[in-house]
C-alpha cells in the first residue's frame, strides 16, 4: 500500500498526520497517556516514566536506522551530551530550564553535525564504528574533566516547574515528557512520510537510483543523523530533570545497547516500534535486574548486558521484523479475511479471483488483472497506445540541434583494463543518439562517467555547459539529466507508483523540516498525479498501487523509464530500455521514445537491438573496446566497414550479409 493517500492527501496539509489510521493511533496514544497516571502502580510509574524518556533517543535512532540506513552504536554519547549540556548549565550556569534544555538539545545536534560531516562522506560502517569511539570518548571525557564533576557528575540543579508547579512525583513527570514524545513521533511519522523520507527510503533500496534522480544522499544523511542526536540530546535533559543527577553512567555503552535494542525489537523502519520497544526494553530491563541476580548470584549490571544481548539475538533470528511485522502480518492476515468474506458475497469480486487463492488484483483497470506478466493483453494495449498515448512532459533548455551534452577525451581504466578510450562525441539537443557496441564495448562505463556514478580517469563530460565530471549524481540529475539502468535498480520498499513519484524529486522543494511539520501535502499530491499520469501513458496504471519487486521484469524496466520520464529530464540515458520486453512492450516504447524526441527531448540510448536503434536513432556512436569507432547518422554507420568487422568480428562482406539477417530475425 503507498504511503500516498491522496483523499488524505486533498483534504489535509499540516502538522497532524494525513493518514486515518495513523491519526486514530496517535489518538488511542495520547488517551493512554492521560490515563496511565492514574492507574499504574508507583513501580510502573517509574518504568512508564523512563520509557518515555528513552521513547525520544529510540524514535531519533529508528529514522536513523530505518529510514537512513545508518547504524550508530553510540546513540548514548547524543543522549548524555543533551544530560550534561542541560545539567551544567542549570546547575553552572543557573540559566532557566528551557534556555538549559535548547542548550543540552543543540550540543547533542552539533557533535553529531561534526561527527557526520567527514563520516556520512564515507560509504560502510564507519558510521556505526565512529559512533561506538564517540561513545567511549564521551565516557572517559567526563569521568575524568573536572568541570563535569568526574565520576560523582553534576547534581544539585532543581526540578522542572510548569507555571509555578513542582513536577515532583512520576505522574506529573510522566505527563511533563508525555507532549514531546507526542510531538515527536508525530514529526518522525510525518517524516517517513514525507519527500526526504521517502528519498531516504529510495537511498536504502538504491542509492544509485536515488542520486541518479537529484537526491542528494550525503546532505540527507546528514541531516537525519543531526535530527537523530537532536531526539536523543532531548531524551538526555528530561533524564537528567528526571534522575536529578547526571554521571558518567548515562554515556555507557549499555544504554547505547539498550536503545538498539528498542529499535530493533519494535521494528527497523517503524517509528511506533521504536516507542513500543522502549516500553517493552524498559520492562524486560526491569524484570532482567531482578531475574539475573537470582540466576546468578552477586550478578552485577554488567551482567544484564548479557541478557540484553541474548534478547537482540533472539530478536534477529527469530523476528528480524520485530513487532511491527509481526503487527503488519496479523493487519494483512484480517484484511486478507475480510476481502475474503466480501468475495463470498460479491459475485463480481468471486469472478475477479478466478485463479481461486482469494487474492482479487488491485486497481485493476480496464478490464487487465494487475499481475499480468509480460505481454499479457499487451497486444491491443500498445495498438490502443498509439493514437492515444500522453507524452510525459519535457525539459527543452537549450534549442533543437545546440550540444547538450560534450564528452571530451573521456577515458576509464581498471588497471590495466582500457574499458573507455579517449571518446570524444557531442549530442545534439533534440535528437536520439544511439550508442551501441558489442558485449565489454564500454557503453555502460560511458553512461557511468557522464552521469556521475564512477570518475573518469581522465577527459571531460559538460551538460548544458557545466563541467560535471567526477561530480556526484545529482549534480547531473538536479541539472536535468536522468538514466535508466541496465542492472535494474528498483526502489523495492515501495510501489510502483512510489517509484514513479521519485522521479519528481528534482521537481519538489519540500525539505526535512516542512515533512515533518506536513507542511507539503499539496506537493506531494500534485508530483502523485503526475507519476499516476505517467504510467497510465506507459499503459501501467493498473499496477501502480503493487509493490514494485513483484512487477513482471519487462514491467519493472518500463517502470523505471517512467520514473525517469518523472524527472522531466532534458538529456535522458537509456541503458537497454528494451531488454527482456515483449514485442509489444517494445513497440509502446519505441513509439513513445519519438514522441518524446518530437517534444524536444535528447535521448541516448544504449541498446543491443540494432534493428531497433538504426529505426529511431537520428544519430549512431559505435565503440569497440572501449574505443569510438564511428559516429554519424544509421545509414553511413550500418555501412560502415569497420563496425560491421567489430560487431561481427569477421570480414566485411560476409559480417554484412550476417547482420542484414540478424536485423530481419529482430
Ligand atoms: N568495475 C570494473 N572493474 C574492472 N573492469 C571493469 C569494471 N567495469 C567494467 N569493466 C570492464 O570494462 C569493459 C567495459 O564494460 P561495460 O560494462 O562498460 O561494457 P558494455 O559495452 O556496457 O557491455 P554490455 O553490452 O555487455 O553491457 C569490460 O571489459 C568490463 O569487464
Amino acid at each position: 500500500m503507498s504511503y500516498l493517500n491522496k483523499a488524505a492527501m486533498r483534504s489535509k496539509t499540516g502538522f497532524w498526520p494525513n493518514n486515518r489510521g495513523t491519526i486514530l493511533g496517535v489518538a488511542a496514544f495520547a488517551v493512554v497517556i492521560a490515563i496511565i497516571p492514574f492507574t499504574a502502580s508507583s513501580s510502573m510509574m517509574n518504568i512508564a516514566v523512563f520509557s518515555m524518556i528513552f521513547a525520544l533517543p529510540a524514535i531519533g535512532l529508528s529514522l536513523l536506522m530505518g529510514l537512513a540506513g545508518q547504524v550508530s552504536l553510540g546513540q548514548a554519547a547524543f543522549f548524555a551530551i543533551g544530560a550534561y549540556t542541560h545539567a551544567i548549565l542549570l546547575q553552572k550556569f543557573e540559566m532557566p530550564g528551557p534556555v538549559a534544555a535548547v542548550g543540552g538539545v543543540a550540543a547533542a545536534m552539533l557533535a553529531a553535525l561534526l561527527i557526520g560531516l567527514p563520516m556520512l562522506r564515507l560509504r560502510g560502517h564507519y558510521l556505526a564504528l565512529a559512533t561506538l569511539g564517540l561513545g567511549f570518548i564521551v565516557m572517559i571525557a567526563v569521568r575524568e574533566w573536572e568541570f563535569t564533576g568526574r565520576t560523582t557528575g553534576i547534581y544539585g540543579y532543581g526540578r522542572p516547574e510548569v507555571f509555578g508547579i513542582p513536577i515532583d512525583n512520576n505522574g506529573l513527570f510522566f505527563w511533563f515528557v508525555a507532549p514531546f514524545v507526542l510531538i515527536g513521533l508525530v514529526l518522525a511519522l510525518n517524516l517517513t512520510r514525507s519527500r526526504a523520507g521517502r528519498a531516504l527510503s529510495a537511498v536504502n533500496d538504491s542509492e544509485l537510483a536515488a542520486e541518479s534522480l537529484g537526491v542528494n544522499t550525503y546532505a540527507l544523511r546528514v541531516k537525519v543523523f543531526t535530527l537523530s542526536a537532536g531526539f536523543a540530546g532531548l531524551g538526555g535533559v528530561f533524564y537528567a530533570y528526571q534522575v536529578q543527577i547526571v554521571s558518567p553512567q548515562v554515556a555507557e555503552f549499555h544504554v547505547s545497547v539498550e536503545l538498539l535494542l528498542m529499535v530493533v525489537l519494535g521494528g527497523l523502519g517503524s517509528v511506533w516500534g521504536a516507542v513500543a520497544g522502549a516500553f517493552i526494553v524498559e520492562l524486560l530491563s526491569e524484570g532482567l535486574r531482578d531475574l539475573i541476580p537470582a540466576i546468578i548470584p552477586g550478578a552485577t549490571g554488567e551482567v544484564q548486558l548479557i541478557g540484553y544481548g541474548l534478547v537482540l539475538i533472539l530478536v534477529i533470528i527469530l523476528l528480524p521484523g520485530g513487532l511491527y511485522q509481526v503487527v503488519k502480518s496479523a493487519w494483512a492476515a484480517i484484511t486478507r479475511r475480510r476481502a475474503d468474506a466480501s468475495a463470498k458475497r460479491s459475485p463480481v469480486i468471486a469472478a475477479a479471483d478466478d485463479d481461486g487463492s482469494g487474492e482479487v488484483p488491485t486497481r485493476a483497470f480496464g478490464g487487465l488483472p494487475s499481475e499480468t506478466t509480460a505481454g499479457d493483453g499487451l497486444d491491443e494495449v500498445a495498438d490502443a497506445a498509439a493514437s492515444d498515448a500522453r507524452i510525459p512532459t519535457v525539459s527543452t533548455p537549450v534549442a533543437a540541434g545546440e550540444p547538450i551534452l560534450e564528452v571530451s577525451g573521456l577515458t576509464k581504466r581498471y588497471g590495466g583494463v582500457v574499458a573507455v578510450d579517449d571518446v570524444t562525441l557531442t549530442v545534439p539537443a533534440g535528437q536520439i543518439m544511439g550508442l551501441i557496441g558489442p558485449n565489454g564495448a564500454g557503453k555502460t562505463t560511458c553512461f557511468n562517467m557522464i552521469t556521475g556514478a564512477i570518475a573518469p580517469t581522465s577527459g571531460t563530460v559538460r551538460f548544458l555547459g557545466e563541467e560535471i565530471q567526477g561530480r556526484k549524481p545529482h549534480v547531473g540529475a538536479e541539472a536535468g539529466l536522468t538514466r535508466t539502468f541496465q542492472n535494474l535498480q528498483v526502489f523495492s520498499s515501495t510501489d510502483v507508483v512510489g517509484n514513479v513519484y521519485m522521479g519528481r524529486y528534482r521537481k519538489g522543494r519540500a525539505g526535512i523540516l516542512r515533512g515533518m511539520f506536513g507542511l507539503q501535502g499539496r506537493e506531494q499530491y500534485a508530483h502523485e498525479e503526475i507519476a499516476r499520469d505517467i504510467l497510465d501513458s506507459m499503459r501501467l496504471g493498473d499496477v501502480a498501487g503493487l509493490a514494485a519487486g513483484d512487477l513482471p521484469f519487462g514491467r519493472q524496466r518500463m517502470m523505471e523509464v517512467c520514473r525517469a520520464l518523472a524527472a522531466e529530464p532534458a538529456l535522458l540515458l537509456l541503458d537497454e530500455p528494451m531488454a527482456g520486453l515483449s514485442g509489444s512492450e517494445r513497440e509502446l516504447l519505441a513509439q513513445l521514445l519519438r514522441s518524446l524526441r518530437d517534444a524536444g527531448l535528447t535521448i541516448v540510448l544504449v541498446e543491443h537491438d540494432v534493428a531497433q536503434v538504426m529505426a529511431l536513432a537520428d544519430s549512431v556512436a559505435v565503440l569497440d573496446d572501449g574505443v569510438l569507432i564511428a559516429h554519424g547518422d544509421p545509414e553511413s554507420v550500418r555501412n560502415d566497414p569497420a563496425v560491421i568487422v567489430a560487431y561481427l568480428g569477421t570480414d566485411a562482406e560476409e559480417a554484412e550479409a550476417e547482420l542484414k539477417e540478424l536485423e530481419d530475425q529482430s
